[in-house]
């Protein structure tokens, strides 16, 4: 199939159109690279996934890498990584995307410890943004995590993309939903009551932001080893212990404070859902929402994105057109 460029195993057609240089980030899946489009000299981040890395579980990788990819090239939201270009080979796929200039959010936090809480809250909006649109798209993302979220550059004010798909997952009709569709005359009680908690597995995003900004906020997690003697890591999060430390969050707002306490509820039936988040009083901030609008769809199309072309602005699908809400 595809020509193979003799130096690399590169697709012929792709080093033909990206000048490769240097790696600068590795990803469970494989690595991302910087890369020049020959035509506008523009700087592009080229992500590669290795078919065969997994040899034991090859089917799933290339499962979710087709599932990622597949996401990819259909989301259109200015707080989702764009797919500019896409090849594959037998043993690779080669994604190409967007270049965020100030890396993950994961850095960010390790060199700021904390950051500033209007920061926190003016990417924390971009995060509940995506992931609303995500949601109202019937996808799960299922991985959020600040190593997962670009920074477009090294200022403070700066739009955010949340990046990697490969965990996510596609709400479909369910065998479920058309169950409960029919008349039940011959249909068990368990049914019903199993029917209560399902559709609520979009619930695991709302909790894993609810991480994310504990963690930007404070400069350290609300779960980790050794934060209680004799819990593990996981007993903390199925019992919803954590620690607001004084030193760290003396500082911060009760605002603050009340959106992490409803995000990071264990019951996901109780936990806040993105909608609700964007209702909290902490994100009743008009200066901030400006702010982050006026990034999120610059009205002169030069600033901000420079690779987004004009009609992207206001293309993108308001949460009111989602597709109806698939179960899951
Ligand atoms: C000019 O050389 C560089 C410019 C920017 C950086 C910081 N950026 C990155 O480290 C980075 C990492 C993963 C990504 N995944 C998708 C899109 N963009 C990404 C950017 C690193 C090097």
């Amino acid at each position: 199939d595809l020509m193979v460029d003799e130096q690399s195993n590169l697709p012929k057609e792709l080093s033909e159109k990206y000048m490769i240089t240097k790696k600068i980030g590795v990803g469970v899946c494989g690595e991302v690279k910087l890369a020049f489009e020959r035509a506008t000299c523009k700087k592009v981040a080229l992500k590669t996934i290795n078919k065969k890395d997994f040899p034991a579980s090859v089917g799933t990788a290339t499962r979710s890498a087709e599932r990622e990819i597949q996401i990819l090239q259909k989301i259109d939201h200015p707080c989702l990584i764009k797919t500019k270009d896409f090849f594959q080979t037998d043993d690779s796929y080669y994604i190409v995307l967007e270049l965020m200039e100030g890396g993950e959010l994961y850095d960010r936090v390790k060199s700021k410890q904390q950051i500033k809480e209007p920061i926190a809250k003016l990417y924390f909006y971009q995060m509940l943004k995506a992931v609303e649109y995500l949601h109202n798209n019937g996808i799960i993302h299922r991985d959020l995590k600040p190593e997962n979220v670009l920074l477009s550059s090294h200022d403070d004010v700066c739009i955010i993309k949340i990046t990697d798909f490969n965990q996510s997952k596609i709400l479909e009709e369910s065998a479920l939903m058309r169950t409960l569709c029919g008349t039940p005359t011959y249909l068990a009680p368990e049914v019903f009551t199993d029917a209560v908690t399902v559709g609520y597995s979009r619930a695991v995003d709302a909790w894993s932001l609810g991480v994310v900004l504990f963690v930007c906020l404070a400069g350290y997690p609300p779960f980790y080893p050794n934060a209680r003697i004799g819990l593990s890591v996981s007993d903390q999060i199925t019992q919803g212990i954590y620690t607001f430390i004084p030193s760290k969050w003396d500082g911060i707002s009760d605002d603050a404070k009340d959106v992490v306490k409803k995000l990071l509820r264990v019951d996901p039936n109780a936990r806040l859902t993105i909608e609700e988040a964007l209702q909290h009083p902490w994100l009743m901030d008009e200066a901030m929402k400006e702010t982050a609008e006026g990034i999120m769809y610059p009205k002169d199309p030069g600033d901000a994105d420079a690779t987004a072309d004009p009609g992207d602005a206001d293309a993108t699908a308001d949460p009111g057109d989602a597709t109806a809400d698939p179960g899951d």
